[in-house]
């Protein structure tokens, strides 16, 4: 990435209270430049300018540690390109993470990067996530998702897989509390209750946030 990039992502990241570390930086610009390679040949994301990976990918992924933290278990259904898993993990190597995706491409990137990165305990699995509660039965303390779906069919895919007293995190832009009302119903019929939404504006960019968490009731 540029240096002003690299300069946008140091300074979003201690607005959310996340001082990087050199080698954090430097891993976090090394698998931007990865993500760019791959973005010419498969379609990982439509934003492809350093400055917008920095603030709408690094740091926005970045903005779930306002509620994870490590050390413990974390599953990011439909990661794509690794978002936010893969920002995520470099940042708080403590979590084990398992990724998914239902598209065999954007996994074989993951797993690129995870060997570019030489990153360990981040599984990335090409698997549809409604199968996952075969291996993995109230395995996980977050489940997590950006950009994947309607809270009440992802919180669905993730009731099976969440640890009791675990939590999930639905990643949401502008409209989120009109979303969150209109799942009120549907998550009381599946056994499920927003605990908190926390609202920011994301840093660099002013742009509406929302992470959205959810509790087995
Ligand atoms: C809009 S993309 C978001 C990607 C990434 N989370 C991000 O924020 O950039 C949604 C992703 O969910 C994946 N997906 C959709 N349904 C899925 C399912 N049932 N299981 C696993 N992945 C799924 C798609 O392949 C796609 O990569």
């Amino acid at each position: 990435m540029n240096q002003r990039a690299k300069d946008l992502l140091k300074k979003g990241t201690a607005e959310l209270g996340v001082d990087l570390t050199p080698a954090q930086l430097n891993a976090l610009d090394l698998f931007a430049e990865e993500l760019k390679k791959w973005n010419r040949k498969i379609n990982l994301t439509a934003i492809t300018d350093d400055e917008g990976i920095a603030v709408k990918h690094l740091v926005d992924s970045l903005s779930l540690l306002k509620v994870v933290r490590g050390p413990g278990s974390m599953l990011d259904i439909g990661s794509g390109g690794g978002f936010p898993g893969i920002p995520v993990k470099l940042v708080q190597p403590d979590l084990d993470i398992v990724s998914v995706d239902a598209v065999v491409k954007k996994i074989s990137f993951q797993k690129q990067a995870v060997r570019l990165l030489n990153m360990v305990r981040f599984d990335a699995l090409h698997v549809r996530a409604e199968t996952l509660a075969a291996q993995y039965a109230g395995h996980f303390d977050w489940v997590v998702s950006r950009a994947f779906s309607d809270i009440p069919s992802f919180v669905a895919m993730a009731l099976p897989v969440l640890k009791d007293g675990g939590r999930i995190v639905a990643m949401k832009g502008k409209n989120a509390a009109e979303e969150v009302t209109a799942a009120e119903g549907e998550l009381e019929k599946l056994g499920a209750r927003v605990e908190s939404v926390q609202d920011f504006a994301l840093p660099c960019s002013g742009d509406a946030r929302s992470l959205v968490v959810i509790s087995k009731t």
